[in-house]
């Protein structure tokens, strides 16, 4: 039995830095939402090892590749004999604050679960993810939560309207290890306000969700690479209605109030050398978001 899985990526509306923990990571607090760009993954039953092949992106397909560790963790976890061969088509711009290898990971691992019949719960393979990035609990959940410590405490919350969004990417990526230990609280004076955010939410209010966007990450990363500036003043001028860098950047997002306008503010963007690329905010309603067939 083979299966094909969609990995989401994300975008974050609210990020705030609450200081720096004993472990050397930050103490977070964020709303996060999943978007309908995907990668693609297709699993087989292989007897003994893994394998992995990946197109797209020049990315490892040997033992750096989270979709490979994601594997054998679980394969480790549980004891398994039986192998897997793993084919990854990239789609998800690679250290661009869109959480990709975390979300292979966690499609990896819901996949796997179920063609190796490990039977672990959704919430076994959250605690199991965290252990490989603090993205991939919330990558394996999906929609729109809340998340905490590290970002590993993800929470559900109400389902944010199906708004259009650009994504901008310039061609430079950005280390989230990197943006983090640039970090300075007096430069990230603007704090994000998530139950006023979440309200909006609830209220389906796309003006309000916007004027919610903050993200105390973006002031250093601007620091870092002024371009991420520019960008998101070309994306208010295209006709977005609110814009904010993703994650640890360096992509910068728009919402719109549908997917038609998306297109037409991705038309009139001043593309210089950036990616552009238009989705959808993503909310499945009770169906899996990371969908296996
Ligand atoms: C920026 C975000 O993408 C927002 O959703 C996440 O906070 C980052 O999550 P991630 O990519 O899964 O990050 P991890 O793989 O867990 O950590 C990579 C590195 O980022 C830094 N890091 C990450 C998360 C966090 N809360 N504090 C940190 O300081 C640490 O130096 C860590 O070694
Ligand atoms: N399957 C994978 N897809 C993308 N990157 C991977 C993968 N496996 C390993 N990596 C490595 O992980 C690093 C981060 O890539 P990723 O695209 O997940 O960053 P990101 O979007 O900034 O993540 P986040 O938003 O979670 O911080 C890259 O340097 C890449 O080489």
């Amino acid at each position: 039995m083979s299966i094909k899985a969609r990995a989401r990526a994300k975008i974050n509306l609210t990020l705030e830095v609450l200081g720096k923990r004993p472990d050397g990571y930050h103490e977070v607090e964020m709303v996060m939402q999943s978007i309908e760009l995907h990668d693609y993954l297709e699993f087989s039953p292989t007897p003994g090892k893994i394998t992995l092949t990946v197109e797209g992106d020049g990315l490892p397909a040997g033992a750096q590749n989270l979709v490979y560790r994601a594997a054998d963790l679980l394969r480790g976890h549980r004891g398994i004999r039986q192998g897997a061969s793993i084919h990854l088509k990239k789609y998800i711009p690679v250290a661009a604050g869109l959480a990709g290898g975390s979300a292979d990971a966690a499609a990896t691992l819901i996949a796997l679960n179920k063609m190796w019949g490990t039977g672990l719960s959704l919430l076994d393979l959250m605690k199991l993810g965290e252990r490989l990035g603090s993205d991939i609990p919330f990558c394996l959940l999906g929609g729109t939560a809340l998340a905490r410590g590290r970002g590993e405490r993800v929470e559900r919350l109400p389902a944010c309207p199906g708004l259009g969004v650009v994504l901008v990417k310039p061609p430079f990526g950005l280390s989230t290890a990197h943006v983090y230990q640039s970090y300075k609280r007096e430069v990230s004076v603007d704090k994000p306000d998530h139950r006023g955010m979440i309200n909006a939410i609830e209220k389906n209010d796309a003006r309000a969700i916007c004027s919610h966007l903050v993200n105390m990450l973006e002031p250093v990363a601007i620091q870092l690479q002024p371009a991420i500036s520019v960008i998101k003043a070309k994306l208010l001028q295209a006709g977005a209605l609110g814009v904010l860098m993703s994650g640890s950047g360096p992509t910068v997002f728009g919402l719109t109030p549908d997917l038609d306008t998306a297109h037409a503010v991705a038309a009139r963007y001043n593309r210089r050398d950036e990616q552009v690329i238009v989705t959808n905010i993503l909310n499945t309603g009770n169906k899996a978001y990371i969908s296996c067939d």
